[in-house]
C-alpha cells in the first residue's frame, strides 16, 4: 500500500472517475423523480457504482425486492441506469417502439458499433430480418451439415483415445467448436474450418468488446479521431478479406451476370445477406463486415452459454443418465434431425436451466429513451430523453414465486413444466421468451438468432453426452462465475476433462 506507484495509480483511478461522476451529475439526463439506491449524489455514489462495476447482480436485486412493480436507479462509472421490474412495466419496455426506446442506441453505445464494427451495420440492420428469416428457414435442410461438423470438430479438439481422460481449456475449447459449427451454416465447407478465418473471428468477438469500452471512455469529441485507431475493425478486416473477398465477389459477379437464382448458388449465410442487401451494402466489403458481424453476435453469446452448460453438466453428473437415455432413444426412433431434436425435452430444458441459473448477462432489455419529451410508463412515471433503462434479469430468474427453489439447480425443471401442459406446448421451450425466461431479451428486439443458437447447442450437447464423459480437473467444483458490471462470465482459465464415454 506504501507503494508510491500504487499510490499514484489509486489517485489517477479516483481522478478519473471522480471527473466522470461530475460529468454524469452535470450532463445526464435529470432522474431525481427515480429512488436510488445509496446515494444520489453522483460524488457520495461512489459506494453503489463500485459495487455495480463488480458485479450488477446484487446490487440490483436489492432494488428488485425493495421496488417490485416500480423502478429505481443504480450508479455506474459515467451514468445512472434505470431498472424497471414487475411484469406490467417490463412488458411496456419489451414492446415499446423503436422510436421511443431504442435497443439499437443502446447497443451500439455499449460496442461503440460505429468505430468497432462500420456505420453501415448502425444505418442498415437488414442483418436482423435475414438471421430471423432466411436462416431460420434453412435450419431443417441445413441439419446434416450442422451435425457433421460438431461430429468433426469434437473429433478435432478432443482427440480422446482408449480410457485416458484429456485435460483441455473449456472456454478455447468450446469457442473453437461454436465457431466452427456456426460457420459451416454462415461461410460453408472449406473455410469454416480455416484455423486464421476461425481465429480472427474469435478475436474479432473479444476486442470489440475490449475497444467499444476504451472508445466509451473518451470524451465524445475526441472519438472521431481517436475511436479508429483504437478499433480492431481495420485490421481484422484485412486478415478476413484474404478470405472472404474472392468468394464474396464471385458470387457477386455471378449473381449480376446470372440473376438472383443462378443454379449451384450456395445455400448459406453470404448468400442469404447477399440476397437482402441494397444499394452501398450490396459490395463486396459491406458483405463481408457484415458476415463479421453476425459472427460477433453468434459466437461469444453461444460460447458463453455452452461453457455454462459444460460446467453444469460436470457439476451434475446424475443428470447425465437421463440425458443420454433421451438422446439415445430419440435418435433410435428418427435419426438425428432437426425435428428429432424438438423432442429432446430433458436436452432442451437443461440449456434453458442453464441459462436461467447463469445466463451471460445479470440484466436484460437494455433500451435508450431517444422520444424528445420523454418515456411515459402506464404508472404515471416519465424517463427523460436520454435515460438508459433495463430488467434485472438475474433477480427475474431468482425470483422464488416464479421459480420455486431458485437456487437449486434442477437441469430438468423446464422438462416437468412442459410435461404439465399440454403436450407440444411451446411454453417452457429454450426459444419462447416470455416477462419469466429472458436468457434472449423478449418482444420486438428478441434474439432472432436464438433458433439457431438452440439447434447448435442442442445438437452439440446431445452429441456430447452420447459420446464423452466428462469431468472437473481433481474432481473439484465448478469455476465460480466472473461478474463484472451486467456480463456474467464463465471460468475461461479453468480446465476440465474429457474421455470416451465408458459405460
Ligand atoms: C446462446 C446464444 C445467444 C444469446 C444468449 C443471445 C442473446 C441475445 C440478446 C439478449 C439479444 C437482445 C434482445 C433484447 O434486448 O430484447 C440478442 C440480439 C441479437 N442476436 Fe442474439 N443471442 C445468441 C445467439 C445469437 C446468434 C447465434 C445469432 C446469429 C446467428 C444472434 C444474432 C442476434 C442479432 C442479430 C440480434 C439483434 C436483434 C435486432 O436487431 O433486433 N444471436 N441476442
Amino acid at each position: 500500500m506504501d507503494d508510491p506507484n500504487f499510490k499514484k495509480l489509486a489517485y489517477g483511478l479516483a481522478g478519473i472517475v471522480g471527473a466522470y461522476a461530475i460529468t454524469r451529475a452535470l450532463s445526464g439526463p435529470n432522474l431525481s423523480g427515480v429512488p436510488s439506491l445509496g446515494s444520489s449524489n453522483a460524488i457520495l455514489s461512489f459506494r453503489e457504482v463500485f459495487r455495480y462495476i463488480f458485479g450488477a447482480k446484487e446490487l440490483c436485486d436489492e432494488g428488485y425486492k425493495k421496488y417490485p412493480n416500480g423502478i429505481f436507479k443504480v450508479p455506474s462509472v459515467d451514468r445512472w441506469n434505470v431498472m424497471a421490474t414487475g411484469r406490467a412495466l417490463m412488458d411496456e419496455i419489451a414492446n415499446a417502439p423503436e422510436s421511443e426506446l431504442s435497443f439499437y442506441e443502446s447497443i451500439n453505445e455499449f460496442l461503440q458499433t460505429g468505430y468497432t464494427m462500420g456505420w453501415g451495420i448502425v444505418k442498415d440492420t437488414y442483418h436482423a430480418n435475414v438471421v430471423r428469416t432466411s436462416m431460420t428457414r434453412n435450419l431443417g435442410v441445413l441439419f446434416p451439415e450442422v451435425r457433421d461438423e460438431i461430429i468433426v470438430a469434437f473429433e478435432d479438439v478432443l482427440p480422446v483415445q482408449g480410457k485416458e481422460w484429456l485435460t483441455v481449456p473449456a472456454f478455447d475449447t468450446m469457442m473453437q467448436i461454436v465457431c466452427r459449427t456456426s460457420n459451416r451454416l454462415f461461410v460453408g465447407l472449406p473455410l469454416c474450418r480455416d484455423p486464421d478465418f476461425i481465429k480472427l473471428n474469435v478475436d474479432y468477438a473479444m476486442d470489440v468488446i475490449i475497444a467499444g469500452q476504451m472508445i466509451n471512455m473518451l470524451p465524445a469529441f475526441l472519438r472521431p479521431t481517436i475511436g479508429p485507431l483504437l478499433s480492431p475493425r481495420k485490421k481484422i478486416l484485412r486478415r478476413a478479406s484474404k478470405h472472404l473477398t474472392p468468394v464474396v465477389a464471385e458470387r457477386l459477379q455471378k449473381a449480376n451476370e446470372l440473376g438472383d437464382k443462378y443454379m449451384d448458388k450456395p445455400n448459406d449465410l453470404i448468400s442469404w445477406l447477399m440476397d437482402a442487401a441494397v444499394g452501398d451494402e450490396r459490395t463486396v466489403p459491406a458483405l463481408v463486415q457484415r458476415v463479421l458481424f453476425v459472427n460477433f453476435a453468434a459466437i461469444r453469446t453461444s460460447t458463453d452459454t455452452f461453457t455454462h452448460v459444460l460446467y453444469d453438466l460436470a457439476a451434475h453428473p446424475d443428470h447425465v443418465g437421463p440425458l443420454r437415455e433421451e438422446v439415445e432413444s430419440v435418435v433410435q426412433k428418427e435419426g438425428w434431425t432437426r425435428a428429432s431434436l424438438n423432442r429432446m425435452y430433458k436436452v432442451d430444458s437443461f440449456l434453458s436451466e442453464s441459462q436461467r441459473f447463469h445466463g451471460i448477462g445479470t440484466l436484460s432489455l437494455g433500451r435508450k429513451v431517444v422520444k424528445q419529451d420523454g418515456f411515459s410508463f402506464s404508472n404515471g412515471v416519465t424517463l427523460p430523453y436520454g435515460s438508459y433503462l433495463h430488467s434485472p434479469m438475474w433477480s427475474v430468474h431468482h425470483d422464488p414465486e416464479i421459480y420455486p427453489n431458485p437456487e437449486v439447480f434442477d437441469g430438468f425443471r423446464f422438462a416437468t413444466l412442459r410435461h404439465s401442459e399440454e403436450v407440444g406446448s411451446a411454453k417452457f421451450q429454450v426459444i419462447t421468451t416470455s416477462l419469466e425466461y429472458l436468457p434472449f431479451g423478449h418482444g420486438r428486439h428478441a434474439c432472432p438468432g436464438r433458433f439457431f443458437a438452440a439447434v447448435e447447442l442442442k445438437a452439440m450437447l446431445a452429441h456430447l453426452v452420447v459420446n464423452y464423459d466428462v469431468k472437473f480437473v481433481n474432481d473439484g467444483p465448478r469455476p465460480p462465475n466472473m461478474y463484472m458490471a451486467s456480463a456474467c462470465l464463465p471460468d475461461s482459465a479453468a480446465k476440465i476433462m474429457f474421455r470416451k464415454r465408458q459405460d
